[in-house]
Order: C-alpha cells, then sequence, then structure tokens
C-alpha cells in the first residue's frame, strides 16, 4: 500500500472531485469499476467514502491496517473506513466534540460490514483500561444479540438488517470508550408473520430451534424442526446452507451472557420468541355463523403458559373483539379473515415491542454512569434509498427518511464549503443545488403533507379505504409539483401510474408507491383485548412492553407514520448537534458475487445515493485542496528553493513553488493554511512532474546512499583501526609503564647501595646525603624520563640480575666505564659526587623530560 499522500491511486482517481469530467454519470462509473477490478473498493468524494462491497475477504482490515490509519493525516494513505473512523476519533479528541458517521446505502451494500469495522477499530486502536474492558466487550457483542433479533435472510442478504440502527460510541476525556448507547428505527414486524419466497423470519427463531439445549426447547414446547412453524417456513429456506444457525446460537448465547442477561431474562424472553411460534401454528376455523373458532387448543395453551395469561381469555381475545358502546363493552365474534388480523397482530406487536426491551435492556447494560464527561462518535446505519417494482409503506417512511439525510448531508455539506473558504478567506462562490426541502415538506408537513392525510384517513369515521386516501391526496396534494397520480398526470409519455399508486420526484428520481396496505400498516391495530391479555400476563417481559398505563389512556396511540415522523426528526435533532462524516455503500451486483460489476445496477445506486450532486456541490469551488505544509512536503523536490529543505514559512514555500512549477493565476487561490486547485488537471499536471523528477529523485538518493554507506564502511574501518591501535599503544603503555617501575626500583637499590657503600668513605656522611638526595634523587623522583626506560641498560629484572652492578653505574656516572668497585671507590675515597661525574646524557634526560614516576620511597 502507498504511504504518501496521492492523488491518484494505482488505476483511476481516489478521489472523484479529481475527476475532469466531474458531471458526467459514466466518467464516475469508469472510475469506480477501474478501481474495484484492482479491488480498490473504497474512493473518496472529499471527505465522503464511497465503498463497492467487495463480496470478498480482501485482507484489508488486519491490525497492520488499523496501525497504519492510526494518528494519519486524512488524506495521506488511500481511502480506507478506517481513515474516516480515525478521522472522526482524532477530531473529537483534539476539539472534544461529537461526531457521528453515516453509512447508508442498499440492502446488502455493506453498511453493517463499515460500521463492525468501525466498531473493532476503535475497539483495537483506541486506548483501554483492565477496568473499562467489559465495557468495551459489551459494546462488540451488542452486534450478534440485535443481529439475531432484528436481522433475516432476504433475497439480497442473508444477514439483512431489518430495522434502522444509531449506535452512541461514548469515550471519556483520554479517548477511551467507556460505553454505548442504541436507538433503534422501525423494525420490519411484517416479517414476523409472512416471508417471501427465498426469505427467512428473524434469525433468533432458527438459532433456538437449531442450537437451543434440549431441556429449553421441551420447556418452549418447541420442536427441532423449523419446517414445523408457519411463521418460519413460507419463504421455503427455513435451512439455509450459508447460515450457522447452531454456531450462531453460540455466539448470542455467549454474547448474552457478557452483556449481563439473567437466566430469568432469558427464560422470559425465549417464552416470546416461542409463543410467537405457537401463534403461527394456531389454526382458526369457521362456525355456520361465520365466525371464527379454534379447534386445536394445543397451541393456546402453550402461549398461555409462555406468557402467563390465562388460555380461555386468550382464545376469547383471538376470536372476539371488544367495541365500546356508550356505557358499556360488548364483545363480538370476529370473522376467520379478522381473527387472523388479530393473530398477526399480536405476533407483530409482542416481537416489536421484545425487541425495543432488548435495546433497551442492552443500553442499561452498556450506560456507564462512572463518566460524566464525555463525548461520542455515532454510528448510523440506516437504509438507503429503496426502489422495486413494487413499492409499499414501508418504502415510502424509509425513502422519507434518505430525503431527510440528503437535506442534512446537502447543507451539512454546504455549510463545511463556505465555512471553509470563509475560514481562508477565498471569495465564496454560490453553489446551485435543488434543495428537497421541498420533498420533505410534502411528506411531513402538518395538517398538509401525506403523513398527516394518512393519518387523517386512519381516524375518520366511516368506510376509510386505501383507495379512499389516494383520493384525498390528490384532492390535497394534486398540484404539487413533485406528486403525481394516474388521474393527474395525463398522457405524460413516462412509465405508468397504477389506480392505486402516486408517484413522487424524490431528490433521486421518482419512485412510484402502491396504496394498498397504507392505512392497515399505518394504523398497526391491536385490538383493546388482546392488548388487556397482554398487559396483564405474567411474563415480566411482556408486561413492561404492554403497560396498563397504555389502556387507561383513551387517546388514540400515534400512528406508524407520525412515530416515525417523530423519531426521525429526534434523530435529525441528534445529527445536527454532532460533526458528520458520510459512508456511501454500493452493492455491485445482485448475486453477491466478487468481481462482477454491473453497470447499471450502479449507476442506480449512484443516481439513488445522491453521488452526482454530491459531487458537483464539492466541485463547485475548487477540485483540490491541502494544507501549505502537506502540499510542500509532497512537491518540494520540484523547485529548488524548497529542496530538500525549507526553513521558512510553508506558505511563501508554496508560494515559491508554485510560481516556479509556472501556476496560472486563474489555476489557484492561496489561503490562509491552505492552497485550493481549482483544476484537475493543474493538480495532475504537477503530479507528472513529480513523477519525470521521481527518476533523478532517485537517483540522487541512491548515489547519496551509496556515498553514504561508503562513508560508513570508511567509519568502520577507522574506528577498527583506531580501536586496535588503542589497544596495542595500551599494550605498550602497559609495558612501558611496566618498565618505568623497574627502572625506579633499579635505580633506588642502586642509590640506596651506592650511599651504604660510599658512606664510610665519605668525610661529611650528612652532606653528602643531602648532596644526594638534593641533585640527584629528587630529579629522579620526578623527571625520570621515558627514553630512560627505553635503555637498553635498564633491562627487566631478570636480565639485570645477571648484568654486573658496576656497569649500570658508570652508566650513571662519567667515565666509569672500567669496573665498578674500585672505581666507585677510588673517587669517592676522598671527595664528594660532583655532578659532573654524572653522565651528562642521564643527567639531561633527568632533568627535561617530563614522564613521571612514583616517587621512590628512601
Ligand atoms: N467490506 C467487505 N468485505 C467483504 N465482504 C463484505 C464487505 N462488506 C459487505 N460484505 C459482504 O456483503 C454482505 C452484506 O453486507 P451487509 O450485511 O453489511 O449489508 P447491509 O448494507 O448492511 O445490508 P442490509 O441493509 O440488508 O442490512 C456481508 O454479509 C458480507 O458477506
Amino acid at each position: 500500500m502507498e504511504g504518501a499522500l496521492t492523488a491518484r491511486d494505482k488505476v483511476g482517481v481516489q478521489d472523484f472531485v479529481l475527476l475532469d469530467a466531474y458531471t458526467s454519470e459514466s466518467a464516475f462509473v469508469d472510475n469506480l469499476r477501474k478501481r474495484f477490478n484492482e479491488n480498490l473498493i473504497y474512493t473518496y468524494i472529499g471527505t465522503l467514502l464511497v465503498s463497492v462491497n467487495p463480496y470478498q475477504e480482501l485482507g484489508i482490515y488486519t491490525v497492520s491496517q488499523m496501525e497504519l490509519y492510526q494518528g494519519v493525516n486524512f488524506f495521506e494513505l488511500p481511502p480506507h473506513v478506517y481513515a474516516i473512523a480515525d478521522n472522526a476519533y482524532r477530531m473529537m479528541c483534539s476539539e472534544l466534540n461529537n461526531h457521528f458517521i453515516l453509512i447508508s446505502g442498499e440492502s446488502g451494500a455493506g453498511k453493517t460490514e463499515a460500521s463492525k469495522k468501525i466498531l473493532q477499530y476503535f475497539a483495537v486502536t483506541c486506548p483501554m483500561t483492565q477496568s473499562l474492558q467489559i465495557a468495551r466487550d459489551r459494546l462488540l457483542l451488542s452486534n450478534p444479540v440485535l443481529e439475531a433479533f432484528g436481522n433475516a435472510r432476504t433475497l439480497r442478504n442473508d444477514n439483512s438488517s431489518r430495522f434502522g440502527k444509531y449506535m452512541d460510541i461514548q469515550f471519556d476525556f483520554q479517548g477511551i470508550p467507556v460505553g454505548g448507547h442504541i436507538i433503534s428505527y422501525l423494525i420490519e414486524k411484517s416479517r414476523v408473520v409472512y416471508q417471501n419466497q427465498g426469505e427467512r423470519n428473524f434469525h433468533i427463531f432458527y438459532q433456538l430451534l437449531a442450537g437451543g439445549e434440549e431441556e429449553r426447547l421441551a420447556l418452549l414446547g418447541l420442536e427441532r424442526d423449523p419446517q414445523l412453524y408457519k411463521y418460519l417456513s413460507q419463504g421455503h429456506c427455513a435451512k439455509e446452507s450459508s447460515i450457522n444457525d447452531k454456531n450462531d446460537w453460540k455466539t448470542v448465547s455467549n454474547a448474552f451472557s457478557v452483556i449481563d442477561f439473567t437466566e430469568a431474562d432469558l427464560e422470559n424472553l425465549f417464552g416470546i420468541i416461542a409463543s410467537v411460534l405457537h401463534l403461527g401454528n394456531i389454526c382458526f376455523e369457521e362456525d355456520d355463523q361465520g365466525c371464527a373458532t379454534i379447534p386445536d387448543t394445543h397451541e393456546i395453551k402453550w402461549i398461555a403458559k409462555l406468557l402467563g395469561v390465562h388460555p380461555a381469555v386468550l382464545l376469547e381475545a383471538l376470536t372476539h373483539r371488544k367495541i365500546e358502546a356508550k356505557t358499556e363493552e360488548v364483545i363480538c365474534p370476529l370473522t376467520l379473515e379478522l381473527s387472523v388480523y388479530a393473530r398477526d397482530a399480536m405476533a407483530k406487536a409482542v416481537y416489536g415491542r421484545t425487541f425495543t426491551w432488548l435495546v433497551n435492556k442492552i443500553n442499561s447494560s452498556l450506560v456507564n454512569k462512572d463518566f460524566t464527561r464525555k463525548t461520542v462518535i455515532g454510528l448510523l446505519d440506516i437504509y438507503g434509498f429503496e426502489v422495486f417494482d413494487k413499492n409499499g409503506f414501508e418504502q415510502f417512511c424509509i425513502n422519507y427518511c434518505n430525503e431527510k439525510l440528503q437535506q442534512l448531508l446537502i447543507e451539512r455539506t454546504l455549510k463545511a464549503e463556505q465555512a471553509e473558504y470563509e475560514m481562508e478567506g477565498i471569495e465564496w462562490e454560490p453553489i446551485k443545488y435543488f434543495n428537497n426541502k421541498i420533498i420533505c415538506d410534502l411528506v411531513e408537513e402538518r395538517h398538509k403533507g401525506i403523513i398527516s392525510i394518512l393519518d387523517e384517513e386512519c381516524i375518520r369515521p366511516g368506510p376509510a379505504t386505501d383507495l379512499s386516501f389516494l383520493e384525498k391526496l390528490e384532492e390535497k396534494v394534486g398540484t404539487h409539483a413533485h406528486f403525481e397520480t394516474r388521474k393527474l398526470a395525463g398522457p405524460t409519455g413516462r412509465k405508468r401510474i397504477g389506480w392505486m399508486e402516486f408517484r413522487l420526484l424524490h431528490y433521486a428520481g421518482e419512485v412510484t408507491y402502491c396504496t394498498k396496505g397504507f392505512l392497515e400498516k399505518n394504523n398497526d391495530l391491536l385490538y383493546r383485548h388482546l392488548k388487556e391479555v397482554l398487559c396483564k400476563s405474567k411474563n415480566v417481559i411482556l408486561r413492561e412492553c404492554f403497560l396498563l398505563a397504555e389502556l387507561e389512556n383513551r387517546r388514540r396511540p400515534p400512528t406508524v407514520g407520525t412515530q416515525f415522523k417523530n423519531s426521525l426528526s429526534s434523530l435529525l435533532e441528534i445529527l445536527i448537534s454532532k460533526e458528520p462524516s458520510y459512508i456511501r455503500c454500493i452493492k455491485p451486483n445482485d448475486r453477491k458475487e466478487p468481481s462482477k460489476f454491473d453497470d447499471f445496477l450502479i449507476r442506480h445506486q449512484i443516481k439513488y445515493l445522491g453521488l452526482m450532486e454530491h459531487l458537483r456541490v464539492r466541485r463547485a469551488g475548487f477540485a483540490y485542496r491541502r494544507k501549505y505544509e502537506h502540499f510542500l512536503q509532497r512537491y518540494k523536490s520540484l523547485c529548488p528553493d524548497t529542496w530538500p529543505h525549507w526553513h521558512g514559512p510553508p506558505a511563501e514555500g508554496v508560494e515559491r513553488l508554485i510560481n516556479y512549477i509556472g501556476y496560472k493565476p486563474e489555476e489557484y487561490k492561496l489561503g490562509k493554511t491552505k492552497i485550493f486547485i481549482r483544476f484537475p488537471r493543474t493538480l495532475f499536471a504537477t503530479e507528472d512532474a513529480l513523477e519525470f523528477c521521481k527518476h533523478q529523485l532517485v537517483a540522487r538518493i541512491q548515489a547519496t546512499y551509496k556515498s553514504c554507506l561508503g562513508r560508513k564502511e570508511y567509519v568502520k574501518k577507522r574506528q577498527a583501526a583506531i580501536k586496535l591501535e588503542a589497544h596495542w599503544r595500551g599494550a605498550l603503555a602497559r609495558k612501558a609503564i611496566q618498565r618505568r617501575k623497574w627502572a625506579v626500583r633499579i635505580i633506588r637499590k642502586f642509590i640506596k647501595g651506592f650511599i651504604n657503600r660510599n658512606k664510610p668513605l665519605c668525610p661529611d656522611n650528612e652532606e653528602f646525603i643531602v648532596f644526594v638526595r638534593k641533585n640527584y634523587i629528587l630529579n629522579l623522583r620526578y623527571h625520570l624520563p621515558k627514553t630512560v626506560l627505553d635503555k637498553s641498560w635498564l633491562r627487566p629484572p631478570g636480565i639485570l640480575e645477571n648484568m654486573q652492578q658496576k656497569v649500570v653505574t658508570s652508566e650513571i656516572f662519567r667515565g666509569r666505564k672500567d669496573g665498578y668497585t674500585e672505581s666507585l671507590n677510588q673517587p669517592f675515597a676522598n671527595s664528594r659526587i660532583n655532578e659532573g661525574d654524572i653522565n651528562p646524557k642521564v643527567l639531561q634526560l633527568i632533568s627535561h623530560e617530563k614522564i613521571q614516576v612514583s616517587p621512590p620511597a628512601i
């Protein structure tokens, strides 16, 4: 992997902003394809990351990769999800503010995987203390539990999240992850009771049957075979080879123990899961009056046991409905069709609310009260724009959510652009863009928008139907520029709109919705009778989910549409207060195959993810901007003034550099801390120049390296020589010291002997000694020269022993080479030793040379 800030990767551009034809969708797709074919799945649009699902392991999520991106400037390494995570983390730590990363894309595009990679990145790279490891583990393990209850196999994805998820990861002031909080959005409850061909119910049902212990299943009244349950077998793929339910059960069981679920919690939780399966197997029959009955109460008994309700009460609630008259309650029998509806509504409500309970339970285990000052990074993994052949109420909600998020993205991007230009003192050029507020208003405006009209239709007395809702829409918003129906559209020549359909012209394109089921789904009605049963349940979880207060409250609960609108507005409040990062995920093909790039499918996603619009907004001003120091660091070799080092202010260095290269004034602007380059071609020309320069640079570096190596070799040799010499000299010096010691000893011996022998001859004994001491011994003490030591007459003791002492003496005393005893005795018999008697050579050496020896102790 390249380690330098680069504009172009091995293939294509690594930032779409650098595309010359940035308005061309084909150029966009080409760049994406080129990179995808080289397994480069990530590309930037400024700071937004576009990710294409590779459907294969690429080895790009290792710990060493994480370390590579840790603390590195955003643009210095090739695009990666870790760069986004690290950038958000570093900004949060340095500015102590909150961030969020919005991950969107259609089903199977890789959103959940991206959010998991980000979580792992934080788990591995953030500092950690022993006591906080449990908080980190809980954060990581909340994922498999949520996936078990909120994910399912669909035709598009074996592990599709059927809910929107926002997760706050909380950090303390040192950047240690200390806790978290999860909010879930719009779980797809309809899946509990119905699955399309090739699809499955939520994973947890299959996991429990495949992996649950025998005793547990026996207590729940369940069999291992999922085919035996209606709610699990409608898609005809209960057993799916690509999914290992047994193993997944183990993971989930382990996660439960880490995130503080007690055995009692699990008993209640799985009691609910099992009762949903039993509910699905209840069969109704019609009696003579056309009322529903339940001939076989086997399932009813199990449900009653598991939920702690009375079986007869439950049976009545499933086949009858309480209607409140003015003074009393009237119980009416339900038709077979309505009983099936009541049963399914109960299964959906029980599962949906249990899921909410589960999220709350996980939250209470993730909460960390020890830390009051926390900063957060939020991960929003939310469904992208959905456009199918048949689009219903769910697609309407999801696409409305995407309109809102797009509004946020564009506003924040524009604001960020504007803020940057202002901060840098660059002239602001207003950007034209489509403001999708008009569509958001069409959907959400109070009393006027589509959701309000739908709610009105849901509560209206009298026979309201999906068709009457459509007519109301035509009446109330029929003139809106982004709304069409068959009646209103006329012969437009575009794709036909059906009788039950309306079309919205979304920011990303038009979507036709079928109103069939809108009223029922928006109402999500659970008969009061069934609610009463559930409120009185002995199952602790259910009692928390169905509160008696709900029954006492005579006001109608908010509809699904309104609830969704409200939760979306709270989500936007959360997001607006935080700094954004964006990841847009793209699915390369519908067959979950690696290396298959389906142009048509990808163009569709580029459109609905609003990528071209984002690119246009991002490119409206300048294609490229970098801090002066980073720009200089990369291109300094292009100018002799800045190479190899520039010691002045970076801005000045950049100015010299671009003047030398020859940038034209219209090609760039200099801000306070950054250079802004308007056209990609300017940057590419600079890159080409750098490439050209690299050869010379390499040669220069090689030469420097070689001379460095040569010098290193020389220094090494020299040091070895010095060492050798020092060693040799040390040996010599030691020898010399030894010799000096011998010399001192010999001379001392000689003088002692000399004095002793000559004492009797000397008339004035005292004088003689003083003379000897003064003129000879003292000199000898302090100035015994090195050269004297080298003299042959001062030999090591072994040799000296064999020598005549007289020879030695004669060497010291002048002209006494002819024998020791006589000559010594004669001259000293009557006279003192004169200075002239001493060998002048010796005397000279003794008095002038400066090597000192320790004083002889006489
Ligand atoms: N970066 C990746 N590297 C390798 N495989 C990936 C990557 N991203 C996704 N996949 C594969 O694609 C599958 C679908 O991805 P994922 O579940 O993240 O999609 P999604 O966008 O969350 O879909 P949904 O909206 O249905 O939940 C994964 O199970 C995995 O096999």
